[in-house]
């Protein structure tokens, strides 16, 4: 028995020595396991929270939905039709543009308000109210009277009240503005014929541009409106009048070739208004300078040319207002050629000088129609005496 002790505990003392070195290279194996390759992903892939996680079985799944299919498939591709401005009505826009006429013209209100409210009214100061009159290219006689007729008054009423001197300022500025001139454009349709207005005038007055802006005030009043470009001169002057055109859906009778006669274009365009029994065709014409005989004889020729559908309903004579006494000159010259109807006076936001709507009336005994304030396309409004009045004494 004392033999066999020893050999238990070698036996024990061995076991133990095996156990231990087992689990010692179990554990040491762990640490190496490699680990199964990742999934492929796309390059720059960073992976996120949940990229090994499985799909939760409460995931929506995906169906097959039926869809209709139409029973023929065309080939047309679809045109989407631009846009078209929607025009402002001309109504009450003098009263829009107000602020434009009234920047450019109250030194001359204001002038004439201070010169009247001084405490004695002698001839010196008379005669400064009729330069300051003079100034704004209002004509010596329209001035005259105006000053003749408040002298007269303020004596006679014996009154020095300041609003009781601008309301007289504004009665005496009315009356030779002239309220009973018919301004009216004559743009109405008439049996089988469109209205024809020819637009006339010198070199960068405004003319295409007011023809494009009078088309929309056309539109505006629910016309159907045909453009003829007879300015066949200037290269550009086309396109430009197309351009206008195409905003508001109105086609332009225009020649492809540069130079073209200017009478035949004029023509086709009240050819093509008859044809498409429109309301009103509009002619713009050449800016041409009044004292070139042969354009001005080439201008009498477009009217009698277009005269051959019918007679022309307005001959529209575009006068940038910047230009004072030459804009009379011009005006006496058109006139002799063509009979204008009506005066289109434009640029009168950019000067002081609104007498000249007085001026030229009298010298042609013809209406300013409209009046052009600015370069934005409904900035041409029908002229308005009170109105226009009102925005020179307020
Ligand atoms: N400030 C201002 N500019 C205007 C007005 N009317 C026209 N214009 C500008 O005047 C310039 C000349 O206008 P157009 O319409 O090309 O003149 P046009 O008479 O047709 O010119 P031509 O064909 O060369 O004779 C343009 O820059 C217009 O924008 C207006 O009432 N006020």
């Amino acid at each position: 028995m004392e033999l066999l002790d020893p050999i238990i505990a070698l036996v024990v003392l061995l076991a133990v020595a095996v156990v231990g070195v087992g689990a010692a290279l179990l554990t040491r194996g762990r640490g190496r396991r490699t680990l199964p390759p990742a999934p492929p992903t796309a390059p720059g892939h960073l992976p996120g929270v949940g990229d090994d996680a499985e799909v939760p079985r409460d995931s929506p799944t995906r169906t097959v939905d039926v869809v209709e299919l139409p029973d023929t498939v065309t080939d047309e591709p679809v045109v989407l039709e631009p846009a078209l401005d929607r025009p402002e009505p001309a109504a009450g826009r003098l009263v829009r543009l107000r602020e434009r006429l009234a920047r450019s013209n109250s030194a001359l209100g204001k002038g004439l308000l201070a010169l009247l409210s001084r405490d004695t009214l002698d001839e010196g100061t008379w005669e400064e109210v009729e330069d300051t009159l003079l100034l704004a290219d209002i004509g010596v006689d329209p001035a005259t009277e105006i000053v003749d007729s408040l002298r007269e008054r303020v004596r006679v009423l014996g009154t020095r009240e300041p609003e009781r001197l601008r309301e007289m300022l504004r009665e005496e500025l009315i009356r030779v503005v002239d309220p009973g001139m018919d301004r009216s454009l004559k743009v109405e349709r008439h049996g089988e014929r469109p209205a024809v207005v020819l637009v006339v005038g010198v070199n960068g007055t405004g003319k295409t541009t007011t023809v494009g802006k009078l088309a929309r005030v056309l539109v505006a009043q629910d016309k159907d409106v045909v453009l003829g470009a007879a300015d066949t001169f200037r290269a550009a002057a086309a396109d430009q009048l197309q351009t206008w055109g195409d905003r508001v859906g109105v086609p332009t009778v225009r020649s492809d070739r540069d130079g073209a006669d200017p009478a035949a274009v004029a023509f086709d365009a009240v050819k093509t208004g008859i044809e498409m029994e429109a309301d009103v065709v509009l002619v713009d014409t050449a800016g041409r300078l009044q004292n070139k005989a042969g354009l001005m004889d080439e201008l009498g020729k477009v009217k009698r040319v277009v005269e051959k559908h019918g007679p022309v309903d307005e001959v529209l004579l575009v006068l940038d207002a910047t230009t004072g006494q030459n804009g009379m000159q011009q005006a006496r010259v058109f006139s002799e050629v063509v009979h204008v109807t009506g005066i289109v006076l434009t640029k009168l936001d950019g000067t002081a000088k609104g007498g000249i709507v007085v001026a030229v009336q009298r010298a042609l005994g013809v209406p300013v129609k409209l009046i052009g304030l600015g370069e934005g396309v409904d900035d041409l409004a029908p002229f308005e005496v009170e109105a226009f009045v009102d925005a020179i004494v307020s």
